[in-house]
């Protein structure tokens, strides 16, 4: 049997796009060998075979919903695939063979939040990955073993700043660091273990420590069992043109808000 082409062709067929997840090189061959009447995306963290058609992905989405749902939004964002067209999207969830395939239709519903997470907040978009990074690490670790949670503010700091006020003198009032830097990391995951929340600029500056958030939390929903933390880190993400991203002491899961609403959930365990 000539494997892709006839494995794949009644899913392929009328599709305007294949969207091959996180392929391997002779994969990728085989998909561009094969000929099919449909353009070949590639989708990952980096691209390993060379594609001219590649989407970068933010984050190693161990949620297949979220992996695509991303990509998806991205073939859009990076004018690879228009609304409305059907992708195929295949992966190896299990190995380097396609063994997951699901056919998609772009549409705002499939693909907006996740996408405009990373790509539209006002923070830049390596600020919001470095901070997901260090809220996933502290979610992996812990501080010396225990759980903690932490809120961090991202984006639209002077905004945040007038909805909120310190709880405590603030560590970073005259320093000058920035998100990314290795001894932040460990800065901000030493301080996590205080109270309140930290502010930080669209450039991915600290502008502060120990902030208690005081949006309008009207009509704001959190998951069930959540409280004040999640509740503000929410509200300000209307409030303001933030984003949130909060790590829960009680669950352990990070959790990333925009626009007021709950946009992506991540169990650290996972990565
Ligand atoms: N408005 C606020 N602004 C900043 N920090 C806050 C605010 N409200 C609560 N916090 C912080 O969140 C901590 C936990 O509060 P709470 O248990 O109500 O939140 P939660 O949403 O249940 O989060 P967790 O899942 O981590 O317990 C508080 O000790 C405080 O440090
Ligand atoms: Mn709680």
């Amino acid at each position: 049997m000539d494997t892709v082409s006839e494995l794949l062709s009644d899913i392929v067929e009328n599709a305007d796009a294949v969207a091959l997840f996180s392929p391997t090189g002779s994969l990728y061959e085989r998909f561009v060998e094969a000929d099919l009447d449909v353009d070949v995306i590639v989708v990952g963290t980096e691209n390993a075979v060379g594609a001219d058609a590649f989407v970068d992905i933010p984050l190693d989405f161990t949620d297949i919903d979220d992996l695509v749902e991303f990509g998806v939004g991205a073939a859009v964002g990076d004018g690879y695939i228009e609304e409305g067209d059907v992708v195929v999207c295949a992966m190896g969830v299990f190995g380097e063979e396609i063994d997951t395939v699901s056919r998609v239709r772009a549409e705002e519903s499939v693909h907006s939040d996740l996408y405009d997470l990373f790509v539209n907040s006002r923070a830049e978009p390596t600020v919001i990955r470095s901070v997901l990074e260090v809220a996933i690490d502290l979610g992996k670790k812990g501080q010396k073993g225990k759980p903690v949670g932490a809120l961090f503010v991202v984006g639209d700091a002077g905004n945040v700043m007038n909805k909120s006020r310190p709880l405590s003198y603030n560590p970073f009032e005259k320093s000058h660091v920035h998100v990314g830097d290795p001894i932040v990391n460990v800065m901000l995951k030493e301080f996590s273990r205080l109270d309140g929340a930290f502010v930080i600029s669209d450039s991915g500056k600290i502008v502060s420590a120990y902030r208690y958030l005081e949006p309008d939390a009207k009509g704001i929903d959190i998951p069930k069992g959540l409280g004040a933390r999640h509740m503000a880190g929410g509200a300000i993400t209307r409030d303001t043109n933030a984003t949130s991203i909060v790590l829960s002491e009680s669950d352990g899961l990070v959790r990333a808000f925009k626009g007021g609403k709950l946009v992506l959930e991540i169990d650290p365990e996972e990565y």
